[in-house]
């Protein structure tokens, strides 16, 4: 953040030097150990990972030997691909970070972006998606009592889309009219493509599945086609009555049509509100089919705390 007086520019340094300390502390006392990931990345081989990464915004740079490499656009990818090749089963571990990932917006500005995170790798029970939820309500209260948690669950948009049997092209513009919550698009490319009609209704319906989790279920239950849909719901009930007995209910918010920018989840996904920023402050979820790419499947939950729009919003508080 560049401000006009140097002044002002020295005491968002110190808010964020701050913040980082309090969010370190917290990790710390729950028992993460903490990580330094690395900065580059194959740019091919990255291009074929995250495919809802645009390669125009990520940030190339030459290797002495001429590879192109990119600055990382996301650092859970980079901890995996260190860790899970050497992976040995019955491994557990609970990680976090505090770093920086490139982006480069359409005038070509490369953004720097300070992150905090954390993974819990190697559990693959719900024990693990409590522990990361609440590790994640800990930071949203401490920075604010009036924040939103907002949940989902992958499965729920896979296991739709897999019963419409479309491309992967097909797929990725779906989702990205769900992410833009394009209902008209949307619209109209399910008039084009035969569907039958549960899954039309179904996909219609699911921009509208949001709200408590009594209203959710309520809602998605009659469109489930498929075993994995209902896993959904099943799952997200269960962290529901975790986060109920923790005191944290009304502070959660269900949105089935929730999509994330980076697309390696397959269950859980989660996204964090604070007062005066439409951003979010915290994002992620659980990713295990994601670590097979890497040479094994390993369990793997996590999220990703957005230090700069904290940072701002703490500043200018304090104004
Ligand atoms: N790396 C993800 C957040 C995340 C961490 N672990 C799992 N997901 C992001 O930047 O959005």
């Amino acid at each position: 953040m560049q401000y006009l007086r140097i002044e002002d520019e020295i005491g968002y340094s110190k808010k964020r030097c701050e913040i980082r300390r309090r969010i370190e502390d917290m990790f710390l006392n729950e028992g993460f150990i903490q990580i330094e990931p690395s900065a580059f990345e194959d740019f091919s081989k990255y291009t074929l990972l995250n495919k809802r990464i645009k390669r125009e915004s990520m940030v190339k740079v030459i290797s002495g030997g001429s590879d192109v490499l990119i600055l990382r656009p996301d650092i859970t990818t980079n901890i995996i691909k260190s860790l899970v090749p050497r992976w040995q089963d019955g491994l557990k571990l609970r990680l976090f970070y505090s770093s920086t990932v490139f982006r480069s917006n359409e005038a070509s500005n490369v953004r720097e972006i300070r992150q905090m995170g954390a993974e819990y790798l190697g559990e693959a029970s719900l024990d693990a998606d409590k522990d990361v939820i609440l590790s994640a309500l800990k930071v949203l209260e401490s920075f604010n009592g009036r924040f939103i948690l907002e949940m989902s669950s992958s499965k729920y948009i896979n296991g739709l889309l897999k019963e419409i049997h479309a491309d992967e092209v097909r797929q990725k513009q779906l989702k990205e009219l769900i992410y833009r919550k394009n209902r008209y698009e949307m619209i109209n490319h399910m008039e084009d493509m035969k569907l039958s009609k549960e899954i039309y209704d179904a996909l219609a319906d699911i921009m509208n599945i949001q709200g408590s989790i009594e209203a959710v279920k309520a809602a998605a239950r009659k469109h489930c086609l498929n075993e994995e849909m209902e896993e959904a719901l099943k799952e997200l009930e269960e962290l529901n009555d975790f986060i109920e007995k923790e005191g944290g209910k009304s502070y959660v918010h269900y949105d089935l049509s929730m999509v994330t920018e980076l697309d390696y989840y397959d269950g859980l996904i989660f996204k964090g509100y604070l007062p005066n920023s439409y951003r979010a402050i915290i994002s992620g979820g659980r990713y295990d089919s994601f670590t097979e790419i890497f040479g094994k499947r390993v369990p793997a939950i996590g999220f990703s705390i957005d230090i700069d729009e904290l940072t701002e919003i703490k500043f200018e508080e304090a104004q």
